[in-house]
């Protein structure tokens, strides 16, 4: 049953039950392209592409189509979300919430699942309701669980422009037409930044467009000319005082980290004055729940900056950081955030004054910002709901200014497809077709090929395809005979694991040529292109790179892995020093050390620790099952478990009780317990000798390690 939306739009007809879950929202009005959308089918089963800038109301588009395709099935209807970074995965799960809980209180029964990072773990099944996922956890799902591309009736793709980002645009291409390819009935709503070519995009996914640069808070541009750095830094305080009088918050952008971390210590003297003493009260506690979730000098000053008012951000907090940040910024609480462009990428968090304070730096052979990281970062001026105006500040020197103007006055930059530039990617994606059973001939892949982006662009996908299914031959992870292809037992192996053929190649050389002891696998990890290393500081270290990581003493393997790695990829000095740095930092992990002292040597952020140790936990599991199925005798069976806890052998058993994460398992092995059986037979007078447990934690303790010992 239709029934007309109150007010500003009576024409609209909208589905009775979306209109009553827009009351309770407090919604009476559609914006303008939510009309456009309801009138171009959103409610019709039409593919649509929104294209439209931030906060206005994409989100909400896709909560009533899954909210109306739910309740016409009965709640049966299977919705993925697919996100680009798993930072959006928790703040699109909240919204969606809503969603799965009106449709039970209608009486039917969808779930709503949350589903992102460790592709060791692929998602089973998708269940009748929503499962909110990143591009890469659905495609490594796919290879070992293929049938579940049947299962997606509704895919959403969230910020589908970030097709065009040179580090993850490509897996998302891929997959787009991956399940276009093998599940022709799927709907699709893209939803996207207004970029330049959005008609394209729309063609593409075979969607109608709603085009439109309707903003709910209207944007202002000031370019301001600054003649020297320190005068830059004076006139950044004086507008966060003004923007704080006027009751509020704003957004400092520049381009490194440390560089963010000295701003936020600065600017929290400018504005700890304009504080109330409620808000000192409150912010002092959310100081001390950030110091609770990270260690280390960053964490420190974070917490002194968070005590008055400014906090940093960017990817080197820990998630749990980063989570707090953005809630008490929502909030009100938080008053200035200094973040580098990752912030302006990934997280929806609007504030009334932007201020960009590095336009027209030189990164690499880059000028920064590029135009579309600018428009990311200007587009999160004004707040809805709070503020009548977004004010966008742009400090720049004279000789950029004129730069600065044209990105105020130009479009967006048309989206570019990275995939057949991005070769391993590209390799990954089609041993995955292959390996997971999607295609049997060369013809089957083409098919596949010719549903991307960059196809639907007139450019040619032939040359590329053919020239990297004939390097996945001659590697041996693929056979072809006469057209026909198949993937061998190694070929599956790495497509299961989700490493590029490109690493996988590498890290079986190491394996083959140096060995599987942990003192070759370390490197091996650290030195595949598959580990991303952030940056880390070798400079304490006194004996040559290589010498450091064996812990002194010289090993001709690790000599071996340097020089294939040189062969393979061609590192130069700064990268295989930084990479063997990493390999040292895991090392010291895996022996135990206590993140502090691990976070000073090598002067580290802790998310990049965290996440460095992650990445190395699943390279190590990879190369496991590589070696499996290359017949080669693995002789680290716990690294993989040991990167993740970052415990030594010894103490890896105690990580199995409830409650007992690394730094515990380091303090109890100390004192005296090595098994799950010593704890089982401990008593809580005894546990709570251990720093750091309480009479609650020893019994938690006690409960579990009993458990686990069947006493
Ligand atoms: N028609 C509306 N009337 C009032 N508020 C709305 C309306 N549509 C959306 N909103 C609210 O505006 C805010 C921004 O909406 P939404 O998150 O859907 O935007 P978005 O375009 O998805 O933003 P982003 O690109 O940053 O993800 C939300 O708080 C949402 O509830």
């Amino acid at each position: 049953m239709y029934a007309p939306v109150r007010r500003g739009c009576s024409k609209l007809k909208l589905p009775e039950h979306v209109r009553e879950y827009l009351d309770r929202k407090g919604i009476w009005e559609l914006f303008p392209p939510q009309r456009e959308a309801v009138e171009k089918g959103l409610f019709d089963d039409e593919n649509l592409l929104i294209a439209a800038p931030t906060a206005s109301g994409k989100t909400l588009l896709a909560e009533m189509r899954a909210l109306h395709e739910l309740i016409e099935s009965h709640g049966e209807t299977r919705v993925v979300y697919v996100v680009p970074f798993r930072a959006l995965a928790r703040e699109k799960y909240e919204e969606l919430t809503n969603v799965i809980e009106f449709c039970r209180e209608k009486g039917l029964e969808p779930t709503i699942e949350i589903s992102t990072g460790d592709v060791r773990r692929p998602i089973r099944e998708l269940r009748p309701g929503i499962t909110v996922t990143t591009a890469e956890k659905l495609d490594a799902s796919l290879r070992s669980r293929p049938s579940l591309v049947e299962e997606v009736d509704l895919l959403v793709l969230d910020e589908v422009h970030i097709v065009g980002d040179r580090n993850r645009g490509a897996t998302y291409e891929a997959l787009i037409a991956l399940v276009r390819t093998f599940r022709e009935k799927v709907s699709l709503l893209a939803l996207s930044a207004t970029v330049g070519n959005a008609e394209e995009l729309a063609d593409w996914l075979d969607a109608t467009p709603v085009i439109s640069d309707w903003r709910p808070v209207k944007l202002e541009h000031r370019i301001v000319e600054v003649p020297s750095a320190s005068e830059k830094d004076a006139k950044v305080r004086k507008l966060i005082r003004k923007c704080l009088r006027e009751g509020g918050q704003a957004l400092v952008f520049l381009y490194s980290r440390r560089r963010a971390m000295t701003e936020a210590k600065n600017l929290s003297r400018t504005v700890s004055g304009l504080l109330s003493e409620d808000e000192k009260k409150e912010l002092r506690t959310l100081a001390e729940r950030v110091s609770e979730l990270g260690e280390g000098e960053e964490t420190e000053i974070l917490a002194y900056a968070v005590m008055r008012g400014v906090a940093f951000h960017h990817a080197g907090l820990t998630a749990e950081q980063r989570a707090l940040v953005e809630d008490a910024f929502r909030e009100g609480l938080l008053k200035v955030v200094v973040s580098t462009p990752t912030l302006a990428a990934g997280v929806n968090l609007p504030a009334r004054y932007v201020i960009i304070k590095d336009f027209g730096m030189r990164l690499g052979n880059e000028i920064k910002p590029t135009k579309n990281e600018f428009k990311q970062m200007a587009g999160r001026a004004g707040r809805p709901g709070y503020d009548d105006m977004g004010l966008v500040f742009v400090l720049t020197t004279s000789n950029w200014k004129e730069l600065a103007e044209e990105y105020v006055h130009s479009e967006a930059d048309p989206v570019q497809s990275r995939i057949w530039v991005s070769g391993p990617q590209l390799r990954r994606f089609l041993l995955g077709l292959v390996a997971a059973g999607f295609c049997r001939q060369i013809a089957d892949v083409m098919r596949v090929a010719l549903n991307t982006f960059m196809s639907s662009v007139n450019i040619r996908p032939e040359d590329a395809v053919l020239s990297s299914l004939k390097m996945l031959v001659d590697w041996g992870f693929l056979e072809e005979l006469e057209g026909e292809l198949t993937a061998t037992k190694v070929g599956h192996a790495v497509s299961q694991s989700y490493l590029t053929p490109d690493s996988a190649k590498f890290l079986l050389r190491c394996m083959e040529e140096v060995g599987t002891e942990e003192n070759v696998v370390l490197p091996s990890i650290t030195l595949c292109p598959d580990f991303q290393p952030a940056p880390i500081s070798s400079k304490s270290r006194e004996l040559s790179t290589l010498d450091a990581f064996m812990g002194g003493s010289p090993s001709i393997e690790a000599d071996e892995v340097l020089e294939l790695a040189v062969e393979e990829f061609g590192y130069d000095d700064w990268e295989l020093e930084r990479r063997l740095a990493w390999a040292e930092a895991l090392s010291d992990w895996v022996s135990g050390s206590p993140d502090r002292s691990i976070l000073r040597k090598y002067d580290l952020y802790p998310g990049d620790l965290y996440r460095a140790k992650d990445d190395a936990a699943w390279i190590a599991w990879g190369m496991s099952r590589l070696a499996r199925a290359a017949g080669i005798t693995w002789r680290s069976p716990l690294l993989s478990r040991r990167l993740e806890y970052g415990v030594p052998k010894e103490a890896l058993e105690l990580t199995e009780v409830e409650g007992v994460g690394r730094t515990l398992a380091m303090r109890l092995y100390r004192a005296g317990y090595h098994s799950v059986r010593d704890l089982a037979e401990a008593t809580v007078p005894e546990l709570t000798r251990v720093r750091g447990i309480g009479e609650q934690l020893a019994r938690k303790i006690l409960e579990s390690a009993r458990r686990l010992t069947g006493t």
